[in-house]
């Protein structure tokens, strides 16, 4: 029996205003037969793009009904976020279409070289370079930071000594926003940005560029390998950087065999339980995987979780070159002085 209930957004477009009685039925799921048969489970995503069954809401007469299974309800959180997306997307879409999207392309920000900046942070400090993120809240952790001013924040990480910045544009459950990684581009920092946004389709990538981003994010979990494939090579074509998200041995497997893949990061946090663990970075990088990346020489991101100078120390043991954090930083009243203590060290000069 489903028991959780539907987020509101999917009823958004089907709710009827002359409604005066709503029944909520759950149905007996079916055991997995026809969601499967529905859903993208090519490369063993489980993640589905959007609702397999329909609509939700069916009105009869004066009744509506809210028919809840296992094609309509989203499975995990992760699930939930990129069915929002897609919603979210297409109204977006009809807004700015691509040809509109086009035109400001012209006068974007010019591309800056977010791996570049993070071999150089390497070599000069002797440490993974720093991708401090720009994070207001998260579904797993609520608000991390109520006085959130994005600039400010920016320019503390930049002179803190990161790298790169990671800001987070997603609105409903990091109240983020593409607001946010504009400003920061617009007030002059340096540091190339990374656009944190849930990528499901290439109009994102063009929304993304017209904004001032450097590179982006892809989640191996929840993109199928031509779609990888796919945006790189739009990634290529405007000169950004694509960091490709993997989580276990099997999307690991699978982006190790994507030729043209900038960054691999390892996320240390299950996206589908929030379970955090950063020995899975050391996990994911020992054995033949650890081989393959050191002889293509790709940057290794250790991803989330990180608190310590033991921690980043113990994921460069493992073999990163680059970490990416927000909590610990983003909750220090100085996240500049915060990138300091989470070093044991000043990696500013
Ligand atoms: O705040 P943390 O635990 O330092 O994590 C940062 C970053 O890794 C995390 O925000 C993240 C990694 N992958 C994501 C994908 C979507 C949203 C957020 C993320």
């Amino acid at each position: 029996m489903v028991t959780r209930s539907i987020p509101e957004y999917l009823f958004e477009n089907t709710r009827r205003n002359n409604i005066s009685i709503k029944c909520v039925l759950s149905q007996e799921s079916d055991g997995g037969a026809s969601s499967s048969s529905s859903s993208v489970d090519n490369q063993g995503i489980k993640i589905r793009r959007r609702p397999t069954s329909g609509p939700p809401s069916h009105a009869v007469g004066p009744f509506e009904f809210r028919l809840q299974n296992d094609g309509n309800t989203p499975r995990n959180i992760l699930e939930e976020i990129i069915w929002n997306k897609d919603v979210e997307i297409t109204q977006l879409k009809e807004k700015k279409p691509l040809y509109s999207l086009k035109k400001a392309l012209d006068s974007a920000p010019p591309v800056r070289d977010f791996v570049g900046a993070l071999r150089s942070a390497y070599l000069r400090t002797g440490a993974p370079a720093l991708i401090a993120e720009v994070k207001k809240a998260s579904p797993s952790r609520g608000v991390l930071r109520e006085d959130f001013h994005p600039v400010n924040i920016a320019q503390a990480y930049e002179n803190g000594g990161a790298a790169c910045l990671s800001v987070l544009t997603d609105e409903k459950y990091f109240q983020g926003s593409f607001e946010n990684l504009a400003a920061i581009r617009r007030s002059g920092i340096k540091c190339p940005l990374l656009c944190k946004e849930f990528i499901i389709d290439a109009w994102q990538i063009y929304y993304a560029r017209t904004k001032g981003a450097d590179a982006f994010l892809l989640i191996a979990s929840v993109l199928p390998d031509a779609d990888i494939n796919y945006m790189s090579k739009i990634a290529k074509k405007f000169g950004l950087s694509t960091l490709v998200e993997v989580h276990n041995e099997s999307e690991m497997d699978r982006v190790l065999r994507i030729d043209g893949i900038d960054l691999t990061g390892i996320n240390n946090r299950n996206l589908e339980t929030f379970e955090v663990d950063i020995s899975n970075t050391k996990k994911l990088l020992e054995g033949k995987h650890g081989e393959i990346i050191r002889q293509k020489d790709t940057i290794v991101v250790g991803e989330s979780g990180l608190f310590t100078p033991d921690d980043i120390a113990y994921v460069q043991e493992a073999g990163v070159k680059a970490v990416l954090v927000g909590e610990s930083l983003v909750k220090q009243s100085d996240p500049g002085r915060g990138i300091a203590d989470l070093y044991g060290r000043n990696i500013s000069s």
